[in-house]
């Protein structure tokens, strides 16, 4: 079966330096979900730009290809990236509000989101929001009028409706109080189940990637340091990936 995703000797550059990201290697296969974790500045949202055709100049990817449902990105022609973005690949940012267009009503962003895959609107609109456990009458309501935990779980709904084969979350829940990163993980993993999607999901925290992922990703200085399970990482070779694994357990036996 073709991986999800499968990225291969991934290099992104800023010409004149050093690699920011250097030579990555992974996959991740249908339905399968895979936390990428690491220090600050380490390359976590530079892979998300990559693998979402979001890099700016003068970054550039060098080397190296990387490819979703088995079609390729890198070198990907404007027209190839409109039917990628969406339908194969959707990402969510730490800031949501960014994703959403300020004039327009929930409503008018989902019924246009189902447009773009010929679903019924109403019936695509009504089930999304039900599944992300946002109220229907939030359809009503323009991006300024809802919360950012509100907001994120309306990105989640037009992925329902997009039903893409890899959601990039990028910090969905940094910044947001307990409740509402349970709110939003609960939604991503609903949306996971019934669109099958794979998941990349990108944070600092160990423990809110372990409610998602049972797979983890350790990058450090632009590389992939380690691929393991969630459990094995306390035992890594590499030192970023057992340091993640004993700050997580500190964190849980002081909470
Ligand atoms: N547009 C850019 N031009 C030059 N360097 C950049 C650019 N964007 C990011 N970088 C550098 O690339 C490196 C990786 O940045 P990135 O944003 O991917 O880190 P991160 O792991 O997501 O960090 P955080 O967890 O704080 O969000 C950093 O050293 C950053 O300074």
């Amino acid at each position: 079966m073709v991986d999800a995703l499968s990225v291969s000797n991934l290099s992104v550059t800023n010409p004149g330096a050093p690699p920011l990201l250097d030579q990555l290697n992974f996959n991740i296969a249908p339905g399968e979900r895979v936390g990428l974790v690491g220090q600050s500045g380490c390359g976590k949202s530079l892979t998300a730009a990559a693998l979402c055709g979001l890099l700016r100049p003068p970054l550039a990817i060098t080397t190296g290809t990387a490819r979703i449902d088995g079609v390729e990105l890198v070198g990907a022609a404007p027209h190839v990236w409109r039917q990628i973005r969406g339908r194969r690949v959707f990402q969510i940012f730490q800031s949501p509000g960014t994703a959403l267009t300020p004039a327009r009503s929930i409503r008018a962003q989902l019924v246009e989101t189902a447009r773009i895959v010929g679903a019924n609107p109403k019936q695509a609109v009504t089930s999304a929001l039900e599944t992300v456990a946002l109220d229907p009458h939030v359809a009503d309501f323009f991006p300024y009028q809802l919360s950012g935990g509100m907001k994120q779980r309306v990105l989640i709904a037009m992925a329902l409706i997009l039903r893409p084969r890899i959601l990039i979350a990028d910090e969905p829940t940094t910044g947001l109080d307990v409740l509402t990163e349970r709110e939003i993980l609960a939604a991503l993993d609903k949306m996971a189940n019934e669109v099958g999607s794979a998941v990349l999901f990108i944070s600092h925290d160990l423990r809110a990637v372990a409610e998602i992922a049972s797979r983890t990703l350790v990058m450090e200085h632009g590389r992939l340091v380690e691929d393991a399970p969630i459990s094995d990482l306390a035992a890594s070779t590499a030192p970023s990936a057992r340091q993640l694994a004993e700050a997580a357990q500190a964190l849980q036996s002081t909470c």
